[in-house]
């Protein structure tokens, strides 16, 4: 459904050069989704643009839903859905009269982009809101909206520049849900992009982390926790400083494995279960007094942080 080799995007800012895509090797099957995880600015919405044909690459190629992204821009972009980060629906008319004009921008008739717009309403959950402007709608609302816009031209496969941000608990959850369905019932391939580690580690079948304009990691969410990162265990000590029983620690694990905050000490290790009996007793044999451990299994930001030494988190508030 996707096969990109060696894309490319440069911008000039200032008379600087920015790569803001390095060489992007991707291929996606029909059916997956897929997330596309990364700080701000690692190259996502650019990558994005590319494969949905809205920015032409500075080089490289690409075939997206069978056409070449290059030679023939518009074959793609009637077989692809995009849902980008800004709301593509306009503020003055309804949102069935929006859906409407979207159909007959893909050159459906009126009855048939009336109809089209009835049944995207419909999976949506948008019906009881078709009369509303877009203006009027709650931010989940109006993003559920957006992706009914993106679904018109009944996409194959469809891009969504973070789906949720922005939204509360309550409406992330629900536009996951409606995602998800559109994917079980309609076979929809689905490349999505986000910040949220949760979202990519839960909703994706495969998860592929970009960081400065390169893919540094491409997997299940499983396979890159388990290769890249390992378990955590915590050990919280008695006395206020836990610096000693890092030392400790380091002499059982490699120093870069093991993180001082206050009075817990924190140790990545291959497999928690045999390795904390193995700290504690190390800790008991130097005097120092464990008051508290526990063990968790990685999550993606561990995944992240083994691969660049940084917290995905510390960009989601930069
Ligand atoms: N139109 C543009 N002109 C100049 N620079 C741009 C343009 N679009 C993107 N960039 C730069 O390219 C880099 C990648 O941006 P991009 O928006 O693709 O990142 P991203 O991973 O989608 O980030 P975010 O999560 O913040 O949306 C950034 O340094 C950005 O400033």
């Amino acid at each position: 459904m996707i096969h990109a080799r060696g894309l490319t995007r440069r911008f000039t800012v200032k008379r600087r050069p920015v790569d803001a895509v390095r060489g992007l090797d991707l291929d996606v099957e029909p059916g997956q989704l897929v997330a596309f995880l990364g700080p701000n600015g690692a190259g996502k919405s650019t990558s994005l643009r590319m494969l949905t044909t809205l920015l032409p690459p500075t080089s490289g190629t690409a075939t997206v839903a069978g056409h070449d992204i290059i030679t023939a821009p518009a074959a793609v972009r009637a077989r692809i859905g995009y849902v980008g980060q800004r709301s593509s629906a306009g503020e003055n008319f309804r949102a069935r009269d929006e859906l409407i004009t979207q159909g007959r921008s893909y050159g459906l008739t009126r009855q048939d982009a009336r109809r089209r717009a009835d049944e995207v309403l419909d999976l949506l959950d948008l019906t009881p809101l078709a009369a509303r402007k877009p203006g009027t709608l709650s931010g989940g609302q109006r993003r559920r909206l957006d992706i009914a816009m993106g679904l018109v031209n009944r996409p194959a496969l469809l891009f969504l520049d973070e789906p949720s941000t922005g939204l509360d608990p309550l409406s992330r959850a629900n536009i996951w849900e409606h995602v998800l369905r559109l994917r079980e019932e309609h076979r929809t391939t689905l490349l999505f992009t986000t910040h949220y580690l949760d979202e990519a580690d839960s909703m994706a079948e495969r998860v592929v982390i970009v960081d400065h304009g390169r893919v540094i990691a491409d997997g299940t969410a499983e396979q890159l926790k388990a290769d890249l990162a390992g378990d955590r265990i915590t050990i919280t000590v008695s006395r206020p400083d836990a610096a000693p029983a890092a030392e400790t620690a380091a002499r059982l694990a490699s120093p870069d494995a093991v993180t001082v905050d206050g009075q817990a000490v924190q140790i990545r290790v291959p497999r928690a279960d045999t390795a904390l009996p193995e700290y504690l007793r190390a800790f008991e044999e130097t005097g120092i007094k464990a008051i508290a451990a526990e063990a968790a299994r990685p999550t993606l930001d561990d995944v992240f942080l083994a691969l660049t030494g940084r917290s995905l988190r510390e960009g989601d508030e930069s």
